[in-house]
């Protein structure tokens, strides 16, 4: 019999995690900081310094638990006695009660107690329905956006919207909740199908038109090594998108007035995907779509030139996303205002807009709706 030393495997050792960036969201108590990096994730020191607590939950979807739960999960227990794992259905068809419920039930069902801290890993619906349970579950406890789509770590992880969608409206049971922290670890985009990528396109070309021109200008430049992902190019995109929101949710945390402008191609997306049914095109498309008619609107009332309508047609389309509007049904046009009546901007049953200027400048205004009716049509014709 040979004796010989049992070689253990060296364990697969995850990159260096590595800070690029930290934007806070000025928010007085409620402030919190957006960590931008690589290889976060994996890193205990990421999750340092958080509300303290003996248990996390850990929730998630089944796309996304595959990919990451299990190095969330043990990067966390140095901190916590217990970590929980909710794995929810996928998708935004699944933004919903029943879903919703799922995560009180194995909450409860554990003994989830009122200082529990909930971690939302994954794309924005997954942050949207975290964050909103984490707003009711003993009437408030603490939880982290780990935003794992180019989406979600641009926007919606940031600025405490938190809500469900309901079969009228996007969106429309919710709450205003800021999470304590957001963790955007850029090594988790390499798994995202291209699509998807391309819905966190639409929302970080919004910027430019609502804010920052120069920003416009830059997206513009480098849209081919955003959609190659180039790994210095997306990092300048994330780092950008969030300190623009955080600056406009800084000053309007409950969108009294200035947040408004983050609404941007919206109304018309919103429409579109309720329309459709819940999931038909991802928020993102219909986003960059809404954009595009949202800037033949402001043409329309002498805001934009039609050159400039055109040059963010071109964007978007070289994002990968739609440009043309879906139909609706046999009366395509009444069916769109009439979901867009429900939009939250809606005032007194008169559709609100975003609208923007050349300058990098959005206001909210009504508009007539024999003039909306004008860009559906317009617009209209993808299938
Ligand atoms: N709260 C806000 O301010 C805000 C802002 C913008 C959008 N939203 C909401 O966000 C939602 C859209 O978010 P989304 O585009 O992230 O969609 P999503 O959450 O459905 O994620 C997109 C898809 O990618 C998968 N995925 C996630 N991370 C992955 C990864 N790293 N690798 C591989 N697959 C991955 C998901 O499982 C899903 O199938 C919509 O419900 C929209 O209303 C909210
Ligand atoms: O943060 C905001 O404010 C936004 O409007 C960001 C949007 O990209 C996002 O889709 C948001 O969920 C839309 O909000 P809603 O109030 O119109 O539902
Ligand atoms: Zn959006």
């Amino acid at each position: 019999m040979t004796t010989s030393a049992v070689v253990a495997e060296a364990p697969v050792s995850a990159p260096a995690a590595t800070v690029l960036h930290t934007v806070t969201i000025d928010l007085g108590e409620r402030s919190y900081p957006i960590v931008i990096g690589a290889g976060l994730l994996d890193d205990p020191a990421t999750w340092a310094g958080l509300p303290r607590a003996s248990c996390a939950a850990i929730v998630t979807n089944t796309v996304v638990a595959p990919l990451y739960l299990a190095r969330l999960r043990a990067a966390l227990q140095p901190h916590y006695a217990r970590v929980l794992e909710v794995v929810l259905p996928d998708g935004e068809a699944h933004k919903d009660w029943p879903t919703l419920n799922r995560i009180f039930d194995a909450l409860l069902a554990a003994g989830a107690d009122r200082k529990t801290v909930l971690f939302a890993l994954g794309g924005g619906v997954i942050g949207d329905m975290t964050g909103f349970a984490a707003a009711c579950y003993m009437r408030g406890v603490p939880f982290v956006q780990v935003p794992t789509t180019l989406l979600a770590q641009v926007d919606s992880s940031v600025g405490g919207k938190t809500a469900i969608n309901h079969p009228l409206g996007k969106n429309m049971i919710g709450a205003f909740y800021q999470p304590a922290r957001v963790v955007c670890d850029l090594a988790t985009l390499v798994t995202l199908p291209p699509r998807e990528f391309a819905a966190g396109l639409a929302e970080v070309i919004k910027y430019g038109p609502i804010a920052d021109a120069a920003f416009q200008d830059w997206v513009e430049a480098n849209i081919e090594r955003l959609v190659a992902r180039d790994a210095a190019a997306l990092a300048y995109a994330v780092r950008r998108s969030c300190e623009i929101k955080a600056a406009v949710v800084g000053q309007d945390e409950r969108e009294s007035g200035l947040r408004a402008i983050l609404n941007f191609g919206h109304t018309f997306g919103h429409a579109i995907e309720a329309g459709l049914g819940y999931g038909v095109w991802l928020h993102g498309e219909a986003v960059g779509c809404g954009m595009v008619m949202a800037a033949e609107l402001s043409r329309r009332l002498g805001l934009v030139s039609a050159a400039w309508v055109a040059r963010l047609e071109r964007l978007v389309a070289a994002a990968g996303l739609p440009v043309r509007a879906p139909t609706l049904g046999a009366d395509n046009t009444a069916r769109y205002l009439e979901l867009m009546r429900i939009d939250k901007k809606a005032e007194g049953g008169e559709i609100r807009f975003v609208l923007v200027n050349e300058a990098g400048q959005a206001m909210v205004r009504p508009v007539p709706d024999a003039l909306v009716a004008e860009v559906i049509e317009a617009r209209g014709s993808a299938t």
